[in-house]
């Protein structure tokens, strides 16, 4: 895994990197990532004056703490290298790769920014990158593109592309999905990396996109792609723990204080048994009770 710390990234939000009204309030919505987009969003014609845009936006604009990503155009095509090499020097968290379908592929974009870090005076390694798996191939070799680097640090799926490839569309049930879902789920997780959902595209449906986190939440996704800023705290509420949850969490973390203290890696709360794997669930609902701002700072539930 790239990073020691895991990074909460329940969204990650396409911005078209040809629109400079986006481009420029792009951090005011509260996306965990931003995801400056110099592929599909951006027509052949606009595709290097959007990279100039997004270096530009790059430079002269302040996300805060958001992370940076960009999806960059695919390794085979003319405009590639010339994107890499534009974001590395721009200082960008994240390349985002579409249209992954090999370990090859995740290996040259590594070389091509390794080389593009040394050229631009960037400490070496700080340019992390993920995979977008947009294709049946793509799905078939996840396991060895999720482990291709230690710069990865996620693997998303792209439904839009999947289902064009797999000759099918999007259904609302997502049952289309399943299998490709579970597979990159198991890659990202037995890699140490994140994984993330496809784009919910149906803008006016808050009922199908709540629907579709809770769904993907329980799986265990970190999070999922988003295409507008409304979606953000929609996908945040659900991300959100209830506070029986928070409680819970909090009365779980004092228990197996409590156990160690006794010399003890378990202990019965409420006739449930109480060890590690509980007690690391329990921090990361603390985690995403912090994140969403319903716990202060000694942990404290608050009421809204
Ligand atoms: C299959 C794929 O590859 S998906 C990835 C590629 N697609 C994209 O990147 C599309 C990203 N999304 C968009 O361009 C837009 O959200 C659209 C075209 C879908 C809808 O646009 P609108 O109808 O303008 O949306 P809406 O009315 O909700 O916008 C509200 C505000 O949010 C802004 N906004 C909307 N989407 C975004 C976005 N993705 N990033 C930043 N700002 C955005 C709008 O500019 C508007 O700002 P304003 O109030 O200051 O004028
Ligand atoms: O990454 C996404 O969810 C958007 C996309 O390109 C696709 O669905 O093909
Ligand atoms: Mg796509």
């Amino acid at each position: 895994m790239a990073e020691t710390e895991e990074r909460l990234r329940r969204t990650m939000m396409f911005v078209p990197g040809n629109n400079p009204a986006m481009l420029k309030d792009a951090g005011i919505y509260g996306a965990d990532s931003i995801m400056f987009d110099l592929e599909d969003a951006v027509s052949l014609q606009e595709k290097d004056a959007a990279r100039d845009l997004v270096y530009e936006a790059l430079k002269t604009v302040e996300y805060g703490t958001a992370e940076k990503v960009v999806r960059v155009n695919g390794v085979d095509t003319p405009f590639y290298k010339d994107d890499v090499r534009a974001m590395v020097k721009a200082g960008i968290d994240v390349i985002r790769l579409p249209k992954t379908e090999t370990a090859a592929m995740i290996q040259e974009l590594v070389k091509d920014v390794a080389a593009a870090e040394q050229e631009f005076g960037r400490p070496e390694g700080s340019t992390h990158v993920m995979a977008a798996i947009e294709s049946a191939k793509g799905v078939v070799n996840v396991n060895a593109i999720a482990a291709a680097s230690d710069r990865m640090i996620g693997v998303a799926l792209s439904a839009e592309d999947y289902t064009t490839d797999m000759k099918t569309h999007r259904y609302p049930d997502g049952r289309e999905l399943e299998y490709a879902r579970n597979v990159i789920l198991h890659a990202a997780r037995a890699a140490g990396i994140a994984a993330f959902d496809t784009v919910f595209t149906n803008l006016d449906d808050e009922e199908g996109l709540i629907r579709e986190t809770k769904f993907i939440h329980q799986l265990g996704f970190d999070g999922k792609s988003v295409i507008n800023p409304r979606q953000i705290p929609v996908i945040n509420a659900v991300y959100a723990p209830t506070k029986a949850e928070i409680q819970t969490a909090q009365q779980v973390i004092a228990a197996i204080a409590e156990a160690h203290e006794k010399g003890s890696g378990v202990i019965s709360l409420n006739g449930q048994m109480v060890d590690r794997p509980v007690a690391l669930r329990a921090q990361r609902v603390m985690r995403l009770a912090q994140a969403s701002h319903l716990v202060d700072e000694e942990g404290n539930y608050v009421e809204e």
